[in-house]
């Protein structure tokens, strides 16, 4: 569904952020990106939906080369592509409702994105959206009022809006306690499921990945050293992807917090 070929990135400043990466996503795959910081996570997350213009290589979505698009074309496919952020980019001052029927700008007609009228089927899957990830009563408020966990609630149900075949999530917990993290990330792979969607989650927490994910791709210096089920990742293997350190205690707490999620 997704294939990355020889995907490069080189920054202006010379650094190497991607190094010929080769990546398959089969449809309704959730996989998780880790990685040490500068690895180049982010970099390979932006690159798939050119919010970083790759410096070679492909991007599949389907049979679609996204890197050989003009702008009007990359818009369409854009909305293929549902995208979560860290700091949720949510719209302060609009409300709920409004911040997720934004996700739809990409569909709705120019004059229509400007006045903000959204046909009556948007505004209802809103209400249905939120009503999921148990936010309906919330609709009404402004985005400024909500806990971080409530926006990134917003933030998942107006990536789902756009009806996407893809989430490309960039560590949507970094600013959540450890509960809600789970409560976020738990939410994302449940939809997912529902959904039959695949998503690619850049996250730093590899106990939290390694919970909720089949597949765990590790970078380090712009190259993939892992791609694996969660339980092939021993110390060793964390070693090759993050440099020397003791793991025992991760792992641990990941053997510690599996019994609790699934209670
Ligand atoms: N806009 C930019 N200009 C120049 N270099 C950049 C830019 N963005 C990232 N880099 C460099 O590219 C490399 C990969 O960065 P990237 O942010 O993709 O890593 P990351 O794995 O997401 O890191 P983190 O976990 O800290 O967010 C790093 O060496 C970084 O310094």
């Amino acid at each position: 569904m997704l294939k990355l070929q020889k995907l490069t990135k080189t920054y202006k400043t010379g650094d190497q952020a991607l190094k010929a990466v080769d990546l398959d996503v089969p449809s309704g795959q959730v996989l998780a990106l880790i990685g040490p910081s500068g690895a180049g996570k982010s970099t390979l997350i932006r690159c798939i939906n050119r919010l970083v213009e790759p410096t070679s290589g492909s991007v599949m979505l389907g049979d679609v080369d996204l890197t050989k698009l003009g702008a009007a074309a990359l818009r369409r496919e854009r909305r293929r592509m549902g995208m979560i952020f860290q700091e949720y980019a949510l719209v302060e001052r609009l409300t709920v409702m409004e911040n997720v029927l934004s996700g739809r700008l990409g569909y709705v007609g120019f004059w229509r994105s400007l006045t903000r009228r959204y046909p009556q089927s948007d505004v209802d899957e809103a209400f249905r959206l939120l009503d999921r990830v148990g936010l309906v009563h919330m609709a009404d408020k402004r985005a400024d009022e909500l806990s971080g966990g409530q926006r990134q609630r917003v933030g998942i149900c107006r990536a789902l809006i756009q009806n996407p075949a893809l989430l490309l999530v960039d560590e949507p917990t970094a600013s959540l306690d450890p509960k809600t993290s789970r409560q976020i990330m738990r939410l994302i792979c449940e939809l997912c499921a529902e959904r039959g969607l695949a998503a690619i989650i850049n996250i730093h927490d590899v106990a939290l990945a390694q919970m909720f994910v089949q597949r765990v791709i590790g970078l380090r210096f712009g190259e993939i050293v892992y791609d694996g089920s969660p339980n092939g990742l021993t110390p060793d293997k964390l070693t090759e992807i993050y440099g020397e350190e003791d793991w025992e205690a991760t792992i641990e707490n990941v053997e510690g917090e599996e019994v609790e999620a699934a209670e």
